[in-house]
């Protein structure tokens, strides 16, 4: 991803990578790790786990700059499980948009 990425594009090509990542596994990447841990899918559950505890913290702070830090590790690791889990980040826009 390259920084002339429109932010409305920022989930779609983060989510391509990820998909990316899945498939090819390439060597030094996190998200290849997160794909071949030995804890398996618990790996990523851990980690979405400690952001999610992360965000509030900082929410509680109203700390505005670790609200933001910690919620885009929250949604990277949220991804991950839907990629890891065979959803779509489309699988979820319907599921909100259902809720309309
Ligand atoms: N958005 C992210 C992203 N957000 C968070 N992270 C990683 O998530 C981890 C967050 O863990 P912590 O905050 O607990 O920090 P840490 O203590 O270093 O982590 P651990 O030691 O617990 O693993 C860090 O290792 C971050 O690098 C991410 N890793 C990758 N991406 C995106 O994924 C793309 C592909 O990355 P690779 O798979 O590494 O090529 C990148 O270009 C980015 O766009």
């Amino acid at each position: 991803m390259d920084d002339d990425t429109h932010p409305q594009a920022v989930l779609d090509e983060l989510f391509a990578t990820i998909q990316d990542r899945k498939q090819t596994l390439p060597d030094g990447s996190y998200t290849a790790s997160l794909f071949t841990h030995e804890k398996g899918e618990n790996a990523v559950l851990e980690k979405l786990g400690e952001e999610a505890t992360e965000t509030i913290l900082a929410a509680k702070d109203d700390d505005r700059e670790e609200v933001l830090a910690e919620s885009a590790d929250l949604v990277y690791h949220l991804l991950v499980v839907l990629a890891m889990e065979d959803a779509s980040l489309d699988d979820l826009r319907v599921e909100l948009r259902d809720r309309f």
